[in-house]
């Protein structure tokens, strides 16, 4: 290794070490959140709302089983309502959150017309994206967004109307963007390349299998899809990634820069990219474990995972804990009972019980562990069960973050509009308290 990054990085090893103590003294919020893990109220919002505790009397947290609500309605009745009627959910969905209302029955019509005319993508960008190098759908997704920015004529415009033009650009070309980028990336391992063109009056889940695989999709399939798409739409401002939207969004700049922010940010680990991890992890216990039905022998494996002795060491069960839910994540629950009803349509039992084992060992495991230092109750989040059914439905792991960013844009765009819209608005701009002595410059030859 280069001498210099030697150095620097064995510097940095102690220049970003801050005494934790220091954080008390100052009463400096760690990660936004308070002493009981509840978050910092930095916004309001009118977009989404997500609910894992209320607070007694005395102010301490109770738990509760939890709720997703968009504007103002509960997800699992918007997942009911369109399974009673047996139709998609996720262009009400996305018309629910961008507008504020439930659309009507005409308005809806039009609405997914408009989207599905507006999936295709300008052929300069389709060429572009043929060009892109690199595996990584969500960086190419994000590099994608930002050349974008090159194509759209008002592009630094902020007003309503261009603000939802945008937007609707947006959600309607992500699965295009995605489709294609996986083809890309599967013709350059020596696979044939097929580009399709979506085709006007499919919904948005039907032509994203449509473009990923051809004919060769079930109607079980783009049912799945959807409901996967309409559990991640939005999750309040809160999240990461929409925090990030609206913290770049509060600038005043272009959409594609903030919605490029909240890309990186849903890519990571310990957000949206917990999908890909989920599925690794499993993986991993499955080959360094004899049963997968022994108890004993899961247990003992989720304590090496927590006392970073394996997997990739960082302690952290994927999959497993959240901000806000604390009994269940209500997108979880529902993720669980798809994937159960899958596996036995496809014969892969044994794989769900095993997922449905190591859920209750982790949590078991995890309270054993962290005992009475912790007071956090931990469920299985939206990523534990996700990349289990986008299996059993053909989709392969490299889209299995860029999925979730495929229904986040819905998110994203609302709380960015939100954020530009609100008349009494301010640039986002918290306080970090100084933690370094003060020191003297040195003239450079007085170094040594
Ligand atoms: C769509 C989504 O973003 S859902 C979340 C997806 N992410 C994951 O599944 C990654 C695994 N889970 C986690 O890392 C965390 O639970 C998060 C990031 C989701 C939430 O984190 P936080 O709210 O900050 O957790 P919080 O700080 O309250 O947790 C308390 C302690 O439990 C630990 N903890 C929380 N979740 C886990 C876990 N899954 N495995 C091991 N330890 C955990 C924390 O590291 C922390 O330990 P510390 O006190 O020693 O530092
Ligand atoms: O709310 C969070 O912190 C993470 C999450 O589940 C999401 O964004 O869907």
């Amino acid at each position: 290794m280069n001498n210099i990054i030697k150095k620097i990085s064995e510097t940095i090893r102690t220049t970003t070490q801050i005494d934790p103590d220091l954080f008390q003294t100052y009463n400096v919020k760690r990660g936004l959140r308070n002493e009981d893990h509840t978050g910092v109220v930095v916004g309001l919002t009118k977009v989404g709302d997500v609910v894992g505790y209320e607070r007694d009397e005395d102010g301490s947290l109770k738990a509760i089983p939890g709720k997703l609500i968009y504007r103002g309605i509960n997800i699992e009745d918007i997942v009911k309502g369109a399974q009673e009627e047996n139709r998609l959910g996720f262009e009400e969905t996305i018309f629910l959150i961008l507008a504020g209302y439930l659309p009507a029955k005409e308005e809806l019509k039009d609405f997914s017309q408009l989207l599905s005319q507006t999936m295709d993508l300008n052929p300069k960008i389709t060429m572009h994206i043929l060009d892109l190098e690199g595996s990584d759908i969500m960086n190419i997704l994000s590099r994608c967004v930002l050349e974008l920015y090159t194509f759209d004529e008002n592009a630094d415009d902020t007003s309503e109307e261009n603000l939802v033009r945008q937007s609707l650009n947006l959600i309607a070309t992500f699965p295009t963007i995605i489709a294609y980028a996986y083809n890309a990336l599967r013709h350059n391992q020596g696979k044939s390349l097929h580009i399709r063109h979506p085709k006007v009056n499919l919904s948005l889940a039907e032509n994203f299998l449509y473009m990923m695989k051809g004919n060769k999709y079930t109607p079980l399939e783009v049912k799945i899809l959807d409901l996967a798409l309409m559990v991640h739409a939005d999750h309040g401002g809160g999240n990461n990634s929409t925090f990030a939207v609206r913290v770049t969004s509060s600038t005043g700049t272009d959409t594609y820069s903030s919605i490029a922010a909240g890309i990186g940010s849903l890519k990571g680990p310990l957000h949206g990219g917990a999908n890909l991890r989920v599925v690794d992890m499993l993986k991993h216990i499955k080959k360094n474990i004899k049963d997968w039905t022994d108890v004993e022998e899961v247990d003992a494996f989720l304590q090496k995972i927590l006392n970073k002795q394996a997997y990739n060491k960082t302690g952290l069960i994927y999959g497993i804990g959240h901000a806000i839910y604390t009994i269940s994540d209500p997108r979880a629950t529902l993720l669980k009972e798809m994937a159960r009803d899958l596996a036995i349509e496809k014969g892969r039992e044994d794989e769900f019980n095993f997922y449905n084992l190591l859920e209750e060992r982790a949590i078991k495991n995890f309270m054993e562990y962290k005992g009475s230092n912790v007071k956090k109750q931990v469920c299985a989040n939206v990523d534990f069960y996700s990349g289990f059914v986008y299996d059993m439905i053909g989709l392969p792991q490299e889209i299995y973050t860029p999925l979730f960013a495929m229904a986040r844009i819905v998110g994203w765009t609302a709380h960015r509009i939100e954020e530009l819209n609100f008349k009494e608005r301010r640039i986002i701009r918290p306080a970090y308290k100084n933690a370094s002595d003060i020191k003297s410059y040195i003239p450079l030859n007085e170094r040594t």
